[in-house]
């Protein structure tokens, strides 16, 4: 998505997270085999739109226009269960727009889609979110005025404390509120922010933000994780962190959704690709077969906004990185 003011039509800050949690932070959450999952692409068609051998997501006929534009215009997709699938595409070819759809932060004009076979049409973020289905946000929406163990806690709604009737039982919403903070506690850990817990989260640097927005979005203990663009603005630094943090969700047999933009990441974590343009779902594959099939290629040229960086932009993000790394070294101190 181009700017802040079509971030801001998204969604509401505290929709983001909103699951009851779990105590399980690691180990085998879902009962899927992963290494099933990942064999069983090996047979399927490399066309838009097939069908996957066990899908956790299906969408059909999904189109939203803005005024004349025709933003997403999807005929089928199917993400299968247990892999990590990348969306890719040249800016604008919707897929922001389509991750606001199938997530419930935005109404499309027509369509139908499921997730584990239960329909999601009309049903708002916060349900989705509730049924197992949970998306970060290319611009990081952790609240900067809130320390990090509130922005983990953030938006904990649907909760025994909220009743009425639970209120007047103060036991039953602590005991709640216990198990919050420590998976809250458990996840800052497994995501290095333990000794930010009491920070602001407006002091992060980029990339400790988006691993704060991804270790809140698994606070609803999702089944599928769908992440909009988990590298942007993090330096090389912590790049690497990232990606293990995105593998290590599909070893506890999440099924994880990514756009991105680079194609490293794409490349080294993906285990199937769907490539996007102009709304459409215009090629499907394994990533080194999708990244040498010519209307890919095609899809990109001029239109891809990796550009050239200018020996200042280089120095500042060079700049950045050491600071970074500066900075954690003294926190581990
Ligand atoms: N709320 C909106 N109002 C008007 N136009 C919009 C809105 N949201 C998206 N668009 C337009 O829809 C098209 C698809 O945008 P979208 O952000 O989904 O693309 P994208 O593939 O995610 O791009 P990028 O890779 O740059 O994030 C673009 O032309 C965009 O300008």
């Amino acid at each position: 998505m181009p700017d802040e003011q079509h971030e801001a039509l998204d969604t509401n800050e505290s929709d983001v997270v909103i699951a009851p949690p779990s105590p399980r932070t690691t180990g085998r959450v879902f009962d899927v085999d992963v290494e099933a999952a990942r064999r069983a692409l090996a047979d399927v068609e490399r066309t838009p739109g097939v069908a996957k051998p066990d899908p956790i997501l299906v969408a059909d006929q999904i189109t939203r226009t803005f005024g004349g534009l025709t933003a997403v215009n999807v005929e089928h997709l199917e993400v299968q269960r247990g892999v990590i699938t990348g969306l890719i595409g040249p800016n604008g070819a919707g897929k922001t727009t389509l991750f606001n759809l199938l997530t419930g932060f935005d109404r499309p004009d027509t369509g139908s889609w499921s997730f584990n076979d239960r329909s999601l049409n009309r049903v708002p973020a916060y349900k989705v979110a509730r049924r197992g289905m949970v998306r970060t946000f290319q611009l990081t929406k952790v609240l900067s005025k809130l320390t990090v163990i509130e922005n983990m806690r953030v938006g904990a709604t649907g909760q025994r404390g909220e009743g009425l009737f639970a209120a007047m039982i103060a036991p039953l919403w602590r005991s709640q509120e216990t198990a919050n903070t420590a998976r809250a506690d458990e996840l800052l850990q497994r995501f290095m922010l333990d000794k930010k817990r009491e920070d602001f989260a407006g002091s992060l640097s980029g990339g400790q933000r988006k691993l704060l927005e991804m270790a809140r979005s698994l606070m609803a203990d999702p089944e599928l994780v769908m992440l909009d663009e988990p590298m942007a603005g993090v330096n090389p630094a912590l790049k690497q962190s990232l990606l293990g943090h995105v593998k290590s969700l599909r070893d506890e047999g999440r099924t994880v959704l990514f756009v991105e933009h680079d194609m490293d990441m794409v490349r080294d974590i993906s285990d199937w690709v769907v490539v996007m343009a102009q709304g459409k779902i215009v090629a499907e594959g394994p990533p080194e077969a999708v990244m040498a099939d010519p209307a890919v290629i095609d899809a990109y040229l001029g239109a891809h906004h990796d550009t050239e960086l200018t020996f200042e932009a280089e120095e500042r993000i060079l700049a950045e990185a050491e600071a970074e790394i500066e900075q954690e070294a003294q926190s581990n101190d």
